[in-house]
């Protein structure tokens, strides 16, 4: 398992789609985004059109450990995007993220696919000064902690560039 992590329009997303090419496995693409404006419908359509031919795309804003369970195969390789925005989703329906949290990195090792999950570094600027945001600060921040522990390789990509953390 490798996880990615990197800011906004980092280059995260290309960086582990690569990651994805280089294995010679069946490439599947989860998308926890959902698109809610015409601007994120313009992206994702962006994103569909970038990543060509070659990927089945799953669309799953919440129950991202239901469908890994379903989706996973050997044969895979599976690419999460990204463990933020689904993180935000959950927090919008008010679940219990940290419960989710735990559920998801007790699953990952288990699964037989190889998994690439990419998420957003939320935790370098300054205090938010809402509180929402600052619980999904530090639920993010702790989320990335419990998946580098169990993941094989983590790399951390800015400005295009992937700085590989562990592995
Ligand atoms: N629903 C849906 N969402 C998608 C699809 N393809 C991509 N996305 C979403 O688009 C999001 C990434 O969009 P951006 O905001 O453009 O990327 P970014 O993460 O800021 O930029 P990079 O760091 O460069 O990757 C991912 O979190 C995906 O969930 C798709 O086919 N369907």
């Amino acid at each position: 398992m490798i996880l990615v992590l990197g800011g906004a329009r980092s280059g995260k997303s290309r960086f582990a789609e690569g990651l994805a090419a280089g294995c010679a496995l069946e490439r599947h693409y989860v998308a926890t985004g959902r698109a809610f404006d015409d601007e994120m419908r313009d992206r994702i359509a962006r994103h569909r059109t970038d990543r060509g031919d070659g990927w089945t795309t799953h669309e799953e804003p919440i129950d991202l450990v239901g469908l890994l369970r379903l989706i996973d195969d050997p044969a895979r390789v599976v690419l999460v995007d990204c463990l933020t925005l689904w993180a935000t989703n959950l927090m919008l329906e008010a679940q219990d993220l940290a419960a989710r949290s735990a559920e998801l990195a007790e699953l990952l090792p288990n699964l037989k696919a190889r998994v690439i999950l990419v998420s957003n570094e939320v935790g370098l600027g300054i205090v938010p000064e809402n509180r929402m945001a600052r619980e999904f600060r530090d639920h993010a921040g702790r989320l990335h902690q419990m998946i580098a522990a169990c993941a094989a390789e983590v790399y951390f990509v800015a400005a295009g560039l992937p700085l590989k953390m562990k592995g």
